[in-house]
């Protein structure tokens, strides 16, 4: 396609999955971008849009970048669907099945977003799990970047599916779960079966997601190389290494949330806050309470966007959380409770007691504020990527509880490497997260405090002139740059 406006910016598409945790930080990432004065057209699904319209600043955020445009693509489920929980396993298979064709009719007959005051598409940034992104890209000579939104032992973990598979550590069954697995070079005295990416539970390697998580990291490298992760070096330092063997070209740009808060900071000379990119209606009568309650004295508890748990799975929570006898701030999504008696059983007296007069609870948080208030002083997680590194760079420390996907080796590296909080996963249990409350908040309060605050102090520096992740952004600034010729 021909290029038009040679005196024009580059024009980037940014594509990510339509899932929270993906479109958060992606939004980031365009914001990012837009400051370097690059165009950005980021394509979300119109189920995600509406949610963002309806919840979030992003219109009028992102009205001073004139180069930033929204494009809306259907996610290939209808919109009653819960895109959450075990049926979040259909939105892989839907987007292949129907976002993929809708994609290619879009860049063809939107012919590449080109417009008198925009080139076409001169670079596309994907989602790593959204490969049919690299088939256009490939057919019409259009560079192309991946960016993982998970953590880089994550990806590397994946990345070894094969090995994994002949080395016969997968498929497994659920026994010997405690068992050191081998077949990831790096991690062998880190993890065992329990660690290793949610979707290698399986007991047949045939499995629809094992399948496509499988075949779409492998594909990987066909991006000639370039990757994004957000993440920094001194967090996953030796695991980028060997990373780098397969994908010499990796970018690492992260924390992002506080990267994009630190550049926008430089750029404006002021304080700003960052959007939220919330999909769910933020209740902001929690900084309020928080802002009654002593230093460092709440628990914040949140299992992020796609994290259901049973009736009984929320009680052994509550109790474990009244009866710990701290503070709590707790998030539940109005769709995060599964089953028949979901809402009909009557609270019992006791919890309904302990919440009163030491809890709070809303449907959504805004999250990165929690995070900051003073009040907080651990969080509960589902260890999802950014709830993590917002933990991180806040100098929050955690209580893991990892639900899917990369949460499960996360909360391993938070517990065991990073020494930064305890991993509670694969048990609910009212008397374990009763003692876990105490021990993260009381017991082991200042060593716990003492480590999240030194993770703090290194995300700080990474994200500042002269850090790993300024320098790598600048590199990648440069690179989407390169492609244009003037
Ligand atoms: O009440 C809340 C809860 C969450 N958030 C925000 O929502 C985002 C949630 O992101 P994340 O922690 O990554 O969770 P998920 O949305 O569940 O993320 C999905 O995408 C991530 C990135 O790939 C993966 O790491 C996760 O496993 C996957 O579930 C974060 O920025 C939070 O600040 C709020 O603002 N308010
Ligand atoms: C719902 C999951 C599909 C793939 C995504 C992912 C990945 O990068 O492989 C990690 O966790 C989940 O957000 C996604």
């Amino acid at each position: 396609m021909a290029s038009q406006g040679a005196k024009l910016p580059p024009h980037v598409l940014i594509f990510p999955l339509p899932i929270q945790g993906h479109i958060s930080s992606m939004l980031r990432l365009a914001e990012l971008l837009c400051l370097a004065e690059l165009h950005v057209t980021f394509i979300v699904s119109e189920f995600c849009h509406n949610h963002l319209l309806k919840h979030t600043n992003v219109e009028s955020r992102f009205a001073c970048y004139p180069g930033f445009s929204f494009q809306t693509i259907s996610d290939g489920l209808p919109e009653d669907h819960p895109r959450a929980g075990e049926r979040f396993a259909d939105i892989m298979p839907a987007l292949r099945r129907v976002t993929a064709l809708l994609f290619n009719k879009m860049m063809i007959e939107k012919k590449w977003f080109a417009s008198s005051t925009r080139r076409p598409i001169t670079c596309i940034i994907a989602d790593g799990v959204l490969s049919f992104t690299a088939d256009f890209a490939e057919e019409n000579g259009i560079p192309l970047v991946y960016f993982r939104t998970a953590s880089a032992v994550f990806f590397w973990a994946s990345f070894c599916m094969p090995k994994l598979i002949e080395a016969g550590e997968i498929a497994f069954t659920g026994n010997d779960m405690n068992l050191m697995v081998k077949s990831v070079p790096g991690m062998e005295d880190i993890i065992r079966r329990r660690d290793l990416p949610g979707y290698c539970r399986v007991n047949d390697l045939n499995d629809t997601t094992f399948q496509i998580i499988k075949n779409e990291t492998q594909q990987s490298p066909r991006a000639q190389a370039f990757f994004i992760l957000n993440t920094f070096e001194d967090l996953e330092g030796p695991v980028l290494s060997h990373i780098r063997k397969h994908l010499p070209r990796l970018y690492t740009i992260g924390p992002n949330h506080f990267h994009l808060t630190s550049r926008l900071a430089a750029a404006t000379k002021t304080e700003n806050s960052i959007s939220s990119g919330s999909l769910w209606e933020e209740d902001r009568s929690c900084l309020a309470w928080l802002d009654s309650q002593p230093t460092k004295s709440v628990i914040y508890a949140s299992f992020g966007s796609i994290t259901v748990v049973t009736r009984e799975q929320l009680e052994e929570f509550w109790y474990g959380l009244v009866n710990s006898g701290q503070r709590f701030l707790w998030v539940i999504r109005p769709d995060s409770i599964m089953g028949e008696d979901s809402g009909s059983r009557p609270i019992p007296d006791e919890l309904q007691e302990g919440t009163k007069s030491r809890g709070y609870m809303v449907g959504w948080a805004p999250q990165l504020e929690v995070l900051n208030h003073p009040a907080i002083g651990g969080f509960l997680t589902h260890s999802g990527r950014n709830s993590t590194l917002e933990s991180m760079v806040a100098g929050v420390p955690m209580i893991c509880w990892p639900y899917f996907a990369d949460q499960m080796i996360n909360s391993r590296f938070v517990g065991e490497v990073w020494k930064i909080g305890l991993d509670m996963k694969d048990t609910c249990d009212r008397v374990i997260i009763e003692k876990m409350v105490r021990d993260l908040m009381h017991v082991r309060k200042d060593e716990f405090l003492r480590r999240a605050d030194d993770m703090a102090k290194l995300t700080r520096k990474v994200v500042h002139e002269g850090g790993s992740s300024y320098t790598s952004l600048n590199s990648l600034i440069e690179f989407i740059k390169s492609m244009v010729s003037n």
